[in-house]
């Protein structure tokens, strides 16, 4: 008798402004993911294609999320495009969260994710399971390390604001988002010893009062279209930059960031907790052929 082989593995898609993921439910842990399996699924010529992936577990299932299963009964096990972990991801809870209200896990009202950046509670408004109204994710506060870096592309170089949002980012504030050039690849920036493991890196133009535009080289994912955590630590850093840190005047402050894939708007408050809000849609669900994730064979030459 022969064995059956391996059962198709259920992966919905969706993004947050551009930002995309391929979303894998494992509720109760059961699958392999190591980074080269994740590497191939985000890959956007031999896999499905995604900035990065959401493995989508119970919290009481998962290794790192069991401590926080009381307050939070879902992990966002986060992936880079790379395969690389890291520990927040801001439009991915989003679609996290918009997923889950789709599978009928959650309704509408307050929800919390666990993620390796802490408990992160989401608001989700009424609207469509698929995609239509906004959801706000509270974000926690930012933590501004002393330290800076300098990054450089070509003959330009900027000091930059390094903000921690759960993750690493560093802001420069630039002329033109053109000065930029090419962030498929991490720009250079010096000391590096300052993030051994990478950093996201945000460039930021004005656009007018508390209104900001950006673009972002994903530490693990190149260039995206939209990064919520890099919105974030782009508003953080303006609010110093502009005199109107709320814990110093008192008022909370909100900036707009537009980036390539759409909109975010950004409320910090007097006690440092910043709120993001924006989309998320699911796009597409299907199935992923187990050998995908097992494949180590390449005929690339
Ligand atoms: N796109 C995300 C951030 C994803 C993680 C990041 N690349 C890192 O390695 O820290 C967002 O929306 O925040």
């Amino acid at each position: 008798m022969s064995t059956p082989p391996p059962a198709p593995i259920a992966f919905l898609k969706g993004h947050g402004t551009e930002n995309d993921f391929v979303l894998v439910p494992d509720p109760d842990n059961l699958l392999e993911l190591p980074a080269a399996a994740v590497a191939r699924l985000c890959d956007r010529r031999a896999g499905i294609g995604a900035d990065g992936l959401l493995h989508i577990v119970r919290s009481s299932a998962h290794p790192e999320a069991r401590a926080m299963a009381g307050e939070a009964e879902w992990f966002m096990d986060y992936r880079n495009a790379d395969g690389s972990i890291a520990e927040m991801c801001g439009n991915g809870v989003r679609v996290f969260a918009r997923y889950l209200q789709r599978a009928g896990h959650i309704g509408v009202g307050d929800l919390a994710v666990a993620t390796r950046g802490g408990v992160k509670k989401v608001h989700l408004v009424k609207g469509t399971p698929a995609g239509e109204g906004d959801i706000t994710v509270h974000m926690g506060r930012a933590v501004l390390p002393e330290e800076t870096v300098t990054v450089t592309v070509g003959e330009r170089a900027w000091p930059t604001r390094n903000v921690n949002m759960g993750n690493p980012h560093a802001v420069a504030f630039v002329e033109d988002l053109d000065h930029a050039g090419d962030l498929s690849t991490e720009p250079p920036f010096t000391p590096s010893a300052v993030y051994p493991e990478g950093v996201n890196i945000e460039f930021v133009v004005d656009r007018g009062e508390r209104h900001l535009a950006l673009r972002v080289h994903e530490r693990g994912s190149g260039e995206t279209r939209s990064c919520g955590t890099g919105a974030c630590a782009v508003a953080v850093a303006a609010a110093r930059r502009d005199g109107v840190d709320p814990a110093v005047t008192g008022v909370p402050v909100t900036y707009t960031v537009d980036l390539p894939g759409g909109r975010l708007v950004m409320t910090e408050h007097p006690d440092g907790e910043v709120d993001m809000t924006g989309p998320a849609v699911i796009v597409a669900e299907g199935h992923i052929e187990p050998a995908l994730l097992t494949r180590s064979e390449t005929n690339k030459r």
